[in-house]
């Protein structure tokens, strides 16, 4: 089985509570306080081997210093399945809420949109297996544990995926700084595919032809685009709003 690290407290807790595969962990001499209890607590009771060792043996493993005096060597992160997606808004009793994107390739923005895509709970979140970043360590540490929960669907080609899943009735609300429509206007409440553009070229125009309608968040300012996950966590909370009254979390 390939195997891979990811550093940090919060992500590692969060594998931890999810059952995530893990084979050991490292912990570095003089960080025992505060949540670092929380991982080995949570360790000892999944039965992962600990060792503790010097914060220079955690930079080797990881090529960073920025692994909060902890690292963890795991199975490589799973993707799911597209039937997931649709078992996971049946289950809920909900309209298929899912993201698709488009090339994005920065793992920061990829693991920020999972952690968005968590807390509205979006069904799952689709990207192309090419020129496009996969479910990575640095997207794991961004996504703070969300990788754990939000299922990631890899295809081969995003436009053919998104007729097929025109035939499963869903809507695809493509987005794009000059969007026909603005998103206040725009309707939410069917199956939808909300769809996000790569950080440099944005929506690639096979994939932005089969969207149903295109959206923008009206920008009054000087720069011409929002950031990939920033405009995704916008649109993502603008169904949810559509999509849940005040107080009915
Ligand atoms: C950095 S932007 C891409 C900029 C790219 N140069 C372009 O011309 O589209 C990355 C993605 O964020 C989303 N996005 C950014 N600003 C947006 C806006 N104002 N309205 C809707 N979507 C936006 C779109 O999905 C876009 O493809």
């Amino acid at each position: 089985m390939s195997q891979e690290f990811i550093v940090g407290k919060n992500p590692i807790i969060e594998a931890l509570k999810a059952g995530h595969s893990i084979n050991k962990i490292w912990i570095a001499e003089g960080s025992q306080k505060g949540q670092m209890t929380k991982v080995v607590q949570l360790a000892k009771e999944n039965g992962v081997l600990i060792q503790h060792a010097p914060k220079k043996k955690l930079a080797q493993l990881v090529d960073t210093d920025n692994h909060q005096g902890v690292v963890a060597s795991i199975a490589a992160y799973e993707y799911a399945e597209m039937e997931d997606l649709f078992q996971a808004a049946e289950k809920r009793g909900e309209e298929p809420f899912f993201l698709l994107l488009d090339e994005v390739e920065d793992p920061h923005n990829l693991g920020s949109i999972l952690r968005t895509a968590d807390a509205v709970g979006a069904h799952g979140v689709i990207i192309p297996k090419r020129r496009a970043v996969g479910l990575t360590q640095t997207v794991a540490k961004s996504s703070t544990g969300a990788i754990e929960y939000v299922p990631v669907v890899r295809v081969t080609n995003l436009a053919r995926t998104m007729d097929d899943l025109k035939k499963r009735g869903l809507w695809f609300a493509g987005t794009d700084a000059k969007g026909t429509a603005d998103y206040r206007q725009a309707s939410f409440d069917m199956p939808i595919g909300l769809v996000i553009g790569s950080e440099g070229k944005g929506i690639s125009r096979l994939v932005k032809e089969k969207c149903d309608f295109l959206i923008r968040i009206p920008m009054v300012g000087h720069v011409t685009s929002l950031n990939a996950s920033v405009a995704a966590s916008l649109l993502m909370y603008e169904v949810y709003r559509r999509r849940h009254e005040v107080g009915s979390e």
